[in-house]
C-alpha cells in the first residue's frame, strides 16, 4: 500500500473499508489496495486507469478475466470486520450509480427513484426518502416523464437520485457523478450531497477527473495509475501538482 499523505488537521481515520483487488482487464494489471478513511474519497487518475473498475469491484460486479481476485471488507465502528467478497451485489447495502444512468425505459422517473425499495428486502416504501431524493436533485416537475423525455443531464440526476434513495445503503458509490450536469448545477449539488451524505453518516466513492471537483468536496484523493494506488490523502496535497498547473494557465 502506498505511503499516505496527511496534514495535522487531517490526520488518518480508522478506515471504514479495505478492498484489495488484483484483476487483469485486457493489457492492464489492476492490483489495488487501498483503505476508505474519509466521509468522501475521490478515484482521480487518467483515463483508463482502473477507476470504475475498483468502483465495480467494490459492488462485487465481475471485473477484468480470466482470474480476478477480490476482497472487500466492511469495517463497523466498533472495529469489528465484514468479509464481503461472497456477498452478492444485491445484499451488500451498496448504492451504485453507474457512469450512463441506466434507467428503467418502461418506468417514470419517479418510479425510477423509488425502485431499490421495489428490488431491496425493505418492507415498505419510504416516501420520505424518495421525496428526499427528488427534492435534493430538483426532480419532482419531471417526476412523471420516462427516460427518453430527459436530458443527459436530468437521466444524470435521476441516476444519483436512484442511489440517493437506496434503502439501507451503508456505502455510496458514484461513478463520474456530475457527467452531462452543468457546472451551476454541480456547484449548486456538492455541498447538498456532501450534507446528506454526512448527516446519514454513509461514506462516498466517486470516480471524477475533475481537479475542482475533489477539492470543492474536501475528499480524500486516492490517486489511480496504471491499475495502481499512486498516492492517497487530502485533495489539496494529492493534486497540489494540478493545483499549480491550473493556477498557471488562469495568470
Ligand atoms: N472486462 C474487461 N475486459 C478487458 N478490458 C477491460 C475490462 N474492463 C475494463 N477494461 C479495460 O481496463 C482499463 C480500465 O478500465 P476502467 O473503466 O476501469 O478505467 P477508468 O479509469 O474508469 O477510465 P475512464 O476514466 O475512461 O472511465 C481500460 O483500458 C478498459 O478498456
Amino acid at each position: 500500500m502506498p505511503e499516505r499523505t496527511s496534514s495535522p488537521e487531517t490526520a488518518p481515520r480508522a478506515p471504514h473499508h479495505r478492498l484489495a483487488v488484483t484483476a487483469t482487464l485486457g493489457a492492464l494489471l489492476l492490483s489495488a489496495d487501498l483503505e476508505l478513511h474519509a466521509p468522501w474519497t475521490v478515484l482521480f487518475g487518467p483515463s483508463g486507469s482502473g477507476k470504475s473498475s475498483l468502483l465495480r469491484a467494490m459492488c462485487g460486479f465481475e471485473v477484468g478475466s480470466p482470474a480476478t481476485s477480490i476482497q472487500f471488507t466492511r469495517i463497523a465502528s466498533d472495529g469489528t470486520s465484514r468479509r464481503l467478497d461472497d456477498v452478492p451485489s444485491s445484499r451488500r447495502d451498496i448504492a451504485y450509480a453507474p457512469q450512463s444512468p441506466a434507467l428503467l425505459p418502461h418506468l417514470d422517473v419517479g418510479r425510477n427513484v423509488s425502485f431499490p425499495f421495489e428490488v431491496c428486502a425493505s418492507p415498505v416504501r419510504d416516501s420520505t426518502v424518495v421525496d428526499e431524493a427528488l427534492g435534493l436533485f430538483k426532480l419532482h416537475a419531471l417526476a412523471e416523464r420516462r427516460h427518453r423525455e430527459l436530458s443527459g443531464g436530468e437521466a444524470q440526476r435521476v441516476n444519483l437520485a436512484r442511489a440517493f434513495a437506496t434503502p439501507g445503503a451503508k456505502l455510496l458509490l458514484l461513478d463520474e457523478p456530475f457527467n452531462g450536469i452543468d457546472r451551476a448545477t454541480r456547484d449548486a449539488l456538492l455541498p447538498e450531497l456532501l450534507r446528506v451524505a454526512a448527516e446519514r453518516g454513509v461514506p462516498v466513492v466517486s470516480v471524477t477527473h475533475d481537479v475542482e471537483e475533489a477539492l470543492r468536496l474536501e475528499a480524500e484523493v486516492v490517486r489511480i495509475d496504471a491499475g495502481r494506488v499512486m498516492a492517497q490523502g487530502p485533495a489539496r496535497e494529492v493534486l497540489a501538482d494540478e493545483v499549480k498547473r491550473i493556477a498557471a494557465v488562469m495568470r
